[in-house]
């Protein structure tokens, strides 16, 4: 599987995501520079975290508008699986790539721990590496993470299965700090309609060694290179 990862002035977990890649697939990743208006030919194009353009205006929003982004639209049109972990979910909503917004978190703190989330679906590349109902322990890392979507795209989201992680406690539940920013109905990632496009606000690439407290996030990248090999 070949996959690229698109660096923007201000992305900081770029490596994180070639290590967890490099591991996944025995491969480095092609890193492309936002300036780039081509892309390689590629199965998977992720777009990592951090502060692009320094969050100015709204997180996401300036990266949307580099000149690399048009060519993740053409090739998301072509059905290449694109991944937008943390800033890379807001560029996506922003982009329209994605539905709904990520506003800045409840408690209008930065909040960076581990939190579990719940695999709504298994029926995507992202998810088919793990069972539905199953939970993963994950770190967030932001403060702009708030899905919001409104009542019809809530319903179409629920109704096409296209909720792909929701935050929960670890018995499986809801408490008060299962949901680290208020996200609505604990949305924590949401797939396309085309199921090919999937941004979440934690990052799966900190859980692939045991160093780092958890391997939870392996099952997205085993199933991902086993889904597009
Ligand atoms: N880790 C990240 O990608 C940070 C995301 C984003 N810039 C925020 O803080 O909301």
């Amino acid at each position: 599987m070949q996959t690229a990862v698109i660096r923007f002035p201000g992305t900081n977990r770029e490596n994180d995501v070639v290590m967890a890649l490099q591991r996944a697939t025995g491969r480095p990743p092609r890193i492309i520079w936002h300036k780039d208006a081509s892309l390689p030919e590629v199965d998977l194009i992720v777009l990592p975290g951090g502060f692009s353009y320094g969050d100015h205006l709204r997180a996401g929003a300036m990266a949307a508008h580099s000149p690399v982004m048009k060519e993740v639209v053409r090739q998301a049109e072509r059905g290449v699986a694109i991944l937008g972990i943390c800033n890379g979910f807001q560029i996506l909503t922003e982009a329209g790539l994605l539905p709904g917004a990520l506003l800045r978190n409840a408690g209008l703190k930065f909040v960076c721990r581990d939190v579990h989330l719940r695999i709504e679906t298994s029926g995507s590349v992202f998810t088919e590496g793990y069972n539905a109902g199953q939970l993963i322990r994950v770190p967030v890392a932001h403060h702009d993470g708030c899905y919001y979507a409104d009542d019809e795209l809530l319903g179409r989201l629920r109704d096409e299965d296209r909720i792909a992680f929701r935050y929960c406690s670890n018995g499986g539940g809801v408490d008060e700090r299962s949901n680290p920013n208020g996200s609505r109905d604990e949305i924590a990632g949401i797939l396309s309609a085309s199921r090919r496009i999937l941004g979440m606000m934690p990052h799966p690439e900190n859980a692939t060694e045991p160093l780092q407290g958890s391997t939870d996030g392996c099952g997205l990248f085993d199933g991902l290179t086993r889904a597009l090999h």
